[in-house]
């Protein structure tokens, strides 16, 4: 069978400011390589992608030496003042080349630990589903809803209907870019991932399990963390 055409959008326009680092995360190191190039190679060589696009923030001074600035089918475009708009950014430079129908995979730099089956379960599980859908992961730890403001517990939600949203999310080239438009502009605060907005369209993305180790590098402790999950994972895991 034929991979359906796919392209592949990474935002990568990011402060990390959670980070508390000197550089944004993406250029943070791990065995001496950038995030970022972990990220980007790990994903690359999954498949044979229609195109690469990066979102970079307008004052990324890191890009020109990394690794991936070297790779041909890499581009970049200029990202935006929040995720969504980098994304958003990313599918307008996509433009002219990606067909309404082709598929996008959206995956955030910052998720190194990204394992090919992964990825590869969710294109082929999707590939004929007719919205899309998004890795995720089952809620493990009992949630609490806490009273804003406060630190007093309002109530306990039932985990058995909780996932985590993860990344590659993937939807279609043509309603993703409508959908981020709408969702950008009229609920910029509720668009944090891709099918949030599809969902504000009425839509109803399909959760696929993915691997509770493709963690977000957010908070500090996070990167020897990733350190420790790529180790393990170049040993078999
Ligand atoms: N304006 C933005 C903000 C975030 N991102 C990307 O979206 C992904 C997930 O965002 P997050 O983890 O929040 O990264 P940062 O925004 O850099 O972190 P922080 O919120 O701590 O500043 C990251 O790969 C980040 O580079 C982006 O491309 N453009
Ligand atoms: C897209 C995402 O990684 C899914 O969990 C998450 O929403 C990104 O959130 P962030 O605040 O931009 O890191």
């Amino acid at each position: 069978m034929t991979s359906p055409r796919s392209w592949l959008v990474v935002p990568a326009a990011g402060i990390g400011q959670r980070m508390r680092a000197d550089c944004p995360k993406q250029y943070l190191t791990i065995s001496d390589r950038f995030v970022l190039d972990i990220t980007l190679s790990r994903l690359m060589s999954i498949m044979a992608w229609q195109g690469c696009v990066v979102a970079l923030s307008s004052t990324d001074r890191w890009w020109p030496a990394s690794e991936s600035a070297a790779d041909g089918r890499i581009d970049t475009c200029v990202g935006g003042s929040d995720r969504a708009d980098s994304v958003l950014a990313s599918l307008q430079y996509l433009s002219g080349r990606a067909a309404e129908q082709d598929w996008v995979l959206v995956h955030d730099v910052a998720r190194p630990c990204i394992h090919r089956d992964d990825v590869l379960r969710l294109v082929s599980q999707l590939a004929d589903h007719p919205v899309g859908g998004l890795l995720a992961a089952p809620v493990a730890d009992t949630i609490k809803e806490v009273t804003p403001g406060t630190q007093q517990v309002a109530g306990t939600m039932d985990r058995g209907r909780l996932w985590r949203a993860l990344t590659p999310q993937m939807f279609r080239y043509g309603p993703l870019m409508a959908a981020l438009h709408r969702g950008v502009r009229d609920d910029p605060e509720s668009i944090t991932d891709e099918s949030s907005a599809m969902e504000r369209d009425g839509q109803m993305p399909e959760v696929i399990a993915g691997r509770a180790d493709n963690i977000k590098i957010t908070v500090p402790e996070d990167l020897a963390l990733a350190e420790f999950i790529l180790s393990r994972q170049a040993s078999g895991d």
